[in-house]
């Protein structure tokens, strides 16, 4: 990040006196005091803890600066709101730059897409892209203060939990092009409505100053700003459609209206096909060559383990969150997934793993999940792995039950599972709850 200090403390409107403050280059900024290095700002934000309670092991890692809603003994700059300050910074740093922004969207495949359009753009630009499922408030502008300092081509994934996300990380990136994946399913999305969602999404044309690209779903048509350029996509006669459709078990060819040859990909699903559409179309957006659009989607790498809604064998809707395993993001997808309403005569159910590398309050961290438990909304709660034993302890009169053993876990899950279910999944990667998704789907 090329930023000093006292260019930070101006842009973010440091109400103390920084000028004393050493002028020092900043390495990164980072929020998991876990992640910091030598020469990094600290940034406590209010997660299932107050950050503020880990400035001191923030500087014992090597941190030179923090910022902080209240006076503290270490060297910081002091602001209303650790949040808002960072994302002022992240869209100062894009305006300061000048890197283009590609932003993508939709309730399912923007992170396919986005992994897509990395792919074709790095043929011909430095590329960087959103890392696993930082598409919020807080991974946004995470992402664009962590790009390199020699980045040619930003694409951003932007996330939607609530009414209004999509149009502030729109005015915060100020994408040249934008991309609209798809208009989801109301009940697994808690908008209320498709209409709901679409208009969410088309927040994405509120900071926009280009070409947007969105499906021929005729849902969004209401939302679309006078004098948007666009460009549809989908069935037969639509401006960009597949014309030709070859499925293999984990790979597909496909054809479209507006390029030369096929495409293969490494990934099989009609959808991906209508990803890689997309992402080749940016790619003519930006003057790449077919052949190069042709090479970069052969070898496509996607994220793994994408946070998104599955379908079990019998129809349960399955949601696996196994990313950053940590306490905030262990309430945020409980409030999430609590907050969805439930499958007529379904149950709702929460498969929580351990959370590792917490450090020494790794046991008061698991005890305070309960905090995020709400049993109006639980029918159950499956733990697994040694830390999640203290969590059943203190949810004794709770419907929580304890496995040790996964295999056990996976056998009376399954047992009982009911097709009008909805499971969630969550815990550190390394826990291997994505194991127990595959053997239900
Ligand atoms: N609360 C809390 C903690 C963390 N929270 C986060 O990293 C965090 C994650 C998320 S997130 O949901 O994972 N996420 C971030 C990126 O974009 C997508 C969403 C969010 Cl939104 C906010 C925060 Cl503050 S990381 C972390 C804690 C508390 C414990 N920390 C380790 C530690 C333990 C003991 C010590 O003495 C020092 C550190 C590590």
């Amino acid at each position: 990040m090329k930023l000093t200090i006292h260019e930070i403390a101006q842009v973010i409107g440091a109400k103390n006196d920084w000028s004393q403050l050493t002028n020092a280059s900043v390495n990164n900024i980072e929020f998991d005091s876990r992640l910091i290095t030598a020469g990094d700002i600290f940034l406590p934000l209010h997660g299932a803890r107050d950050g503020h309670d880990f400035i001191p092991t923030a500087f014992e890692k090597g941190a030179i600066m923090t910022f902080s809603e209240k006076t503290v003994e270490q060297p910081h700059l002091l602001v209303e709101n650790n949040l808002k300050a960072f994302q002022k910074l992240a869209q100062y740093y894009l305006e300061k730059t000048q890197v283009p922004v590609v932003a993508v969207t939709g309730s399912n495949g923007k992170t396919t897409t986005k992994d897509m359009i990395a792919a074709v753009l790095s043929k011909k630009y430095k590329t960087y892209k959103t890392q696993g499922n930082h598409n919020n408030e807080i991974g946004l502008p995470y992402t664009v203060l962590h790009m390199p300092d020699d980045t040619e081509k930003l694409v951003l994934e932007m996330g939607m939990d609530h009414p209004g996300d999509i149009d502030f990380l729109s005015k915060l990136a100020r994408p040249e092009l934008a991309v609209i994946t798809l208009i989801g399913e109301a009940h697994l999305e808690f908008m209320g409505s498709r209409e709901n969602i679409a208009k969410g999404k088309m927040g994405i044309t509120a900071g926009l100053h280009g070409e947007l690209i969105a499906p021929a779903d005729p849902i969004i048509n209401t939302f679309i700003p006078e004098n948007q350029k666009i460009t549809r996509f989908g069935a037969s006669g639509e401006e960009l459609y597949i014309t030709k459709l070859i499925e293999h078990k984990d790979c597909l060819t496909f054809e479209t209206n507006f390029l030369n040859d096929e495409i293969s990909i490494p990934v099989p699903g009609k959808y991906n096909a209508t990803n890689a559409m997309l992402a080749a179309y940016v790619g003519c957006h930006y003057s790449l060559s077919e052949p190069e659009i042709r090479s970069a989607l052969g070898q496509v790498e996607l994220t793994r383990n994408r946070t998104e809604w599955k379908k079990a064998k019998n129809g349960a809707d399955l949601l696996s969150d196994v990313y950053n395993a940590n306490p905030t993001a262990m309430r945020l997808i409980l409030e999430t997934f609590q907050a969805i309403p439930k499958n007529k005569n379904g149950r709702k159910i929460a498969v929580l793993a351990d959370m590792l590398e917490l450090g020494p309050t790794a046991v008061q961290l698991h005890e305070q999940v309960l905090e995020s438990l709400d049993f109006t909304k639980l029918d159950a709660v499956y733990l697994y792995g040694p830390l999640m034993k203290n969590l059943e302890k203190v949810a004794a009169d709770k419907p929580v039950s304890h496995f040790s053993d996964l295999k056990m876990l996976t056998e009376i899950l399954s047992a009982n599972l009911q097709p009008t279910d909805q499971v969630l999944f969550k815990g550190s990667n390394s826990m291997k709850l994505s194991e127990v998704v595959e053997k239900l789907i």
